[in-house]
């Protein structure tokens, strides 16, 4: 994994991913065929940055002198572009919101504490003058889960300010145990950074988000995070060993290194809490020894059907299933194989001619010790020849696995050529899987032909269990040219699609987290006596309820408190 330590990009941009110029940023534009299939884009620049109108910060100045003694003056920004750079996260709507300069929220104010110490300094200073405080790690957050929101207080008052606690100075890994292979981290660490530091030892986490340039140890496991290796290192909340966590009313642990029956297990309390319990301060996570051999193929399926089918084999059957599993349906591999240039058509006459006229391709990668993956994806052959899989080859496996945190760079070239660009992410059981697929799909498709913009909708499975797998659907079509009809775009379209996601079985997320967007979907999940149950450990761990209003439990009022912006 020691590439994976150089995988960093400079500093995020107001409305993008990331700076085109960055040296780490790959250039592409929007081929010809996709704005014509999109029926034409009309390239639309975002705003200036100094044309976004910053209101003063509502943050009182006894408040801002507490918090200048709990972290130092020098990590407290009032100023516009500490603030513009902390208003929100990365959703297609966030940008949108940002690049259009409509409806931006800021928070009033930005610290960054070095220590568990200043976060609980931070956090009693927040009780004693009454604001708000939303933990932000990378910022990466598509659910609204860095959204500053002043939010109310029990007593129904709207709260006069709300302070962004930035993380990221808290960036040191606190320990590594070789002999039980953990590593301790801040929560301020980055994916590469991460890796960075497990580097000198051997070791890797092997948690790789698409997002892995920018989110955090924090984050991750605020947000119970999957990575694309999941099916191999497992989710964020399978490496999970121990947590420290500063709470309103004190300090938290959960968690001792081995399993016990010493009651409840408190990690899965804290795993996915998304900073409205508490503020992880340290987290100490599995690590495994970094590999040695990476191999990543590509195969194709004679249909997504027979790929599913395939998929959930090497989940329940395989003795040693593939790190990766990322399986397209035909739209996203038709997609996939068009925007490849020259080689992409000549690998698509390739695919279609050796798998029939629905292909669906599907990455497979293995790691580990030298010598080791080869017996590995041996173990994976008799599963690929019962569902009729063709090998397509290691190249174009290994150009998935070079190219794969490109998503993000490829949205900010699809939103400057006027495009609508976002993802639906869900789960369910495998027997349900094709229902809820079609279900989704149709949603997304219906609500966006109403808007008169047809779109684009495909998807793949990238994370497999024994019971069921994930289901990631991206939407692209023209974007409406008034800003806030360009909202309401989306908003309508995320709407019908969590409807059908609701109607049809599935889970309102299977790894992007409730944040806001998702709130009012949670209680039809996990019921209302599962909802009075995280409002109950809410108002024992955070009773003024300061941290992060609005989010994973409704806040007393209703949605967000101070109506800073309706939900999408
Ligand atoms: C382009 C893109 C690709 C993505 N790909 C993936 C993917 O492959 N897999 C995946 O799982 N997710 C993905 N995401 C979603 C997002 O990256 C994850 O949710 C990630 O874990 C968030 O990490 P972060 O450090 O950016 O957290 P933030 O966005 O800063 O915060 C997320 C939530 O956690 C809370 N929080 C942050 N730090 C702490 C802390 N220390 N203590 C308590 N609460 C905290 C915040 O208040 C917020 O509610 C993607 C997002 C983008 C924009």
């Amino acid at each position: 994994m020691d590439e994976l330590a150089h995988a960093g990009l400079g500093p995020r941009p107001f409305a993008r991913w990331a700076d085109p110029e960055d040296a780490a940023v790959p250039s592409s534009k929007v081929p010809v065929w996709l704005v014509r299939r999109l029926g034409g884009l009309t390239p639309s620049p975002a705003v200036p940055v100094s044309d976004i109108p910053v209101p003063p910060s509502a943050l009182p100045s006894a408040a801002t002198d507490a918090l200048r003694s709990a972290v130092g003056a020098a990590h407290v920004g009032t100023d516009a572009p500490a603030r513009l750079a902390h208003a929100g996260g990365q959703s297609y709507l966030d940008l949108l919101r940002r690049r259009t300069g409509v409806e931006v929220a800021m928070p009033d104010a930005v610290v960054s504490p070095g220590s568990h110490a200043e976060v609980a300094a931070v956090l009693s200073a927040a009780g004693e003058h009454g604001f708000s405080v939303v933990p932000y790690g990378g910022g990466t957050s598509v659910v609204g889960g860095v959204e500053p929101v002043r939010g109310t207080a029990p007593d129904g008052e709207p709260r006069r300010a709300v302070v962004t606690l930035d993380l990221s100075r808290m960036d040191a890994l606190v320990g590594v145990d070789e002999v039980s292979r953990t590593a301790t981290f801040q929560p301020g660490v980055t994916g590469p950074r991460a890796e960075a530091l497990l580097a000198p030892y051997g070791l890797t986490l092997g948690h790789v988000p698409q997002s892995f340039a920018r989110a955090t140890i924090g984050g991750y496991v605020a947000t119970r995070s999957a990575g694309q290796a999941s099916t191999g290192y497992g989710r964020l909340d399978d490496l999970v060993v121990a947590l420290r966590l500063a709470t309103p009313v004190g300090e938290a642990r959960a968690g001792t290194g081995t399993p016990n029956a010493a009651g409840p297990d408190l990690r899965a309390l804290f795993v996915g809490s998304e900073g409205a319990f508490g503020v992880v301060t340290e987290a100490t996570l599995r690590v495994r020894p970094a590999p040695a051999e990476h191999r990543y193929e590509l195969w194709v399926f004679p249909s997504f059907e027979r790929g599913l089918a395939a998929v959930r084999a090497f989940a329940q059957d395989c003795p040693r299933p593939p790190d990766v599993v990322r399986l397209s349906d035909e739209e996203e591999t038709r997609t996939t194989l068009a925007t490849q240039g020259a080689a992409g058509r000549a690998l698509s006459i390739y695919v279609r001619t050796r798998a029939g006229r629905t292909p669906a391709v599907c990455v497979l990668g293995w790691e580990g010790a030298a010598g080791t993956t080869s017996d590995a994806r041996s173990a994976a052959l008799p599963v690929l020849r019962a569902h009729d899989a063709i090998r397509v080859g290691t190249r174009a496996g290994q150009a998935w696995r070079r190219h794969r945190f490109a998503g993000p760079h490829q949205r900010d070239v699809l939103l400057d050529a006027g495009a609508l660009a976002e993802t639906v992410e869900t789960a369910t059981d495998w027997v349900n899987l094709p229902h809820l697929y079609d279900a989704v799909r149709t949603a997304l498709i219906t609500s966006l032909e109403g808007c008169g913009t047809p779109p684009m909708v495909f998807a793949h499975v990238s994370h497999i269990y024994p019971t069921g797998a994930s289901l990631y659907f991206t939407a692209l079509a023209r974007r409406l040219a008034d800003p806030a009809a360009a909202v309401a775009q989306w908003a309508d379209a995320k709407a019908a699609a969590s409807e059908a996601i609701r109607a049809a079985g599935g889970t309102i997320t299977h790894h992007h987290a409730v944040g806001r967007t998702h709130l009012p979907y949670l209680e039809g999940e996990i019921g209302p006596v599962g909802a009075r149950a995280l409002a109950a450990v809410k108002a024992a761990l955070d009773p003024a309820g300061i941290l992060n209003p609005g989010v994973l439990v409704e806040p007393p009022s209703g949605a967000g408190g101070d109506g800073v912006r309706p939900r999408e």
